[in-house]
């Protein structure tokens, strides 16, 4: 089968595809994949690490609000269809498939012209405005909240989960904390801001860099690769305790996550899907700055079922974000409930079941 990939712009769109191309790879030792990205987003620097074949359009997303700027983006969104139907006619694909951000849109929706079945991955609780526009298209949609079912053709839609899920299971814990540097005896909480991380997340750590210092656990800070300089600048001021180490971004995050006992991150749903399929509680602080709020109800999918304590933005401070770690830390009990609550909502096989998606289609 040959098979064609897109999405992008930032992690959440791009690790979902990787792992479903991951899952095609176990049975299919034939299949052939192009990923199809931009120069500008994330995608252009992880895809071609995992070899990937990947090509490249030109593209930038919509505003909200009505502007010259969305008129330019028409015409390049006229100009990314024609590229793309001469990538797909060149590369000859079998299927395509999109997972979010607005590069998927061409590609999907030349796809769907030229007649390729063509499926979307929505990983939201409420869907992008390129998934919105490309539903109407396509023949298959993979959800992975029951709330998106309502923004989509009720006939297209199947609840897969997120194939990240089913990725990171089965990973040496021992193996990604040694690979992080964290020590094998002690409780260690991950920290990190999604994809590219979080600048009042990292405020808020630095604020309690100092006490995170003296406490009986470790802590793995991932700052995002973008504010590494500035943040590692402030902490040679402060002092960087023995216990807390700090990367940029981690690679290795399946490996990693199966070593950590809590996670502070923000609630981005390619990392909720991975947390609750490994069962690790969280302390959530969904970014307030996405399409129509929509990191705050992924992070009630799961805060509603004590998997996860939602901590809003606007009550960020470094002292509440210790507090929080402490009274799920310290407490074996509550560990221990909220651990078995997140499990409960993962979706361990959702590789397998995006990949039926795609046999039936193709059959
Ligand atoms: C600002 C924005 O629009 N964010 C969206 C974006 O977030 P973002 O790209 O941050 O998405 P997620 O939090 O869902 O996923 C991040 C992914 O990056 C990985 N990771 C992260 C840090 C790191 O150092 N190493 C690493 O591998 C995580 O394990 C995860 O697989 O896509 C998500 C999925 O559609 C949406 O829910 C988010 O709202």
């Amino acid at each position: 089968m040959k098979i064609v990939v897109s999405g992008g712009g930032t992690g959440g769109h791009i690790y979902p595809a990787l792992a479903l191309i991951r899952e095609i790879q176990k049975t299919d030792k034939n299949a052939e994949f192009l990923y199809i990205g931009t120069e500008k987003g994330l995608e252009s620097k992880i895809v071609p690490r995992e070899n990937i074949a990947f090509k490249s359009i030109h593209i930038t997303g919509f505003r909200r609000k009505l502007s010259f700027e969305n008129v330019k983006t028409v015409l390049r969104f006229l100009k990314g269809v024609r590229n793309s139907r001469k990538i797909l006619k060149e590369f000859k694909a079998d299927v395509v498939i999109g997972t979010g951000g607005y590069v998927c849109g061409p590609v999907v929706y030349a796809a769907a012209k030229l007649g390729i079945p063509t499926v979307i991955h929505e990983q939201n609780s409420v869907p992008g405005l390129t998934n919105k526009f490309l539903s109407r298209y396509v023949d298959r949609i993979g959800i992975c909240f029951e709330e998106a079912r309502q923004f989509f053709p009720e006939n297209k839609v199947v609840m897969t989960g997120n194939p990240r899920a089913s990725e990171v299971l089965g990973q040496d814990g021992i193996k990604g904390r040694l690979s992080a540097g964290l020590k094998i005896n002690k409780p260690a909480v991950l920290i990190f801001g999604g994809s590219r991380g979080a600048k009042p997340l990292n405020e808020a750590v630095l604020k309690s860099i100092t006490e995170l210092g003296s406490k009986p656990y470790q802590v793995l800070y991932v700052t995002g690769d973008v504010h590494y300089d500035e943040v590692k600048k402030e902490v040679e001021l402060i002092g960087n305790p023995e216990n807390v180490i700090i990367k940029p971004f981690i690679h290795n995050m399946p490996e990693v996550l199966a070593g950590i006992d809590l996670t502070v991150a923000r609630a981005g749903a390619t990392t909720l899907a991975e947390l609750t399929s490994l069962g690790i509680p969280s302390i959530l602080i969904p970014s307030p700055y996405v399409t129509d709020n929509h990191q705050e109800k992924n992070a009630r999918a799961l805060s509603d079922h004590e998997a996860a304590v939602l901590l809003l933005e606007k009550d960020l401070t470094g002292p509440k974000l210790v507090e929080h770690i402490d009274s799920i830390l310290t407490d074996g009990d509550r560990l221990k409930q909220m651990k078995a609550a997140s499990k409960e909502l993962g979706i361990p096989d959702a590789a397998a079941r995006m990949y039926r998606l795609l046999q039936e289609l193709v059959k």
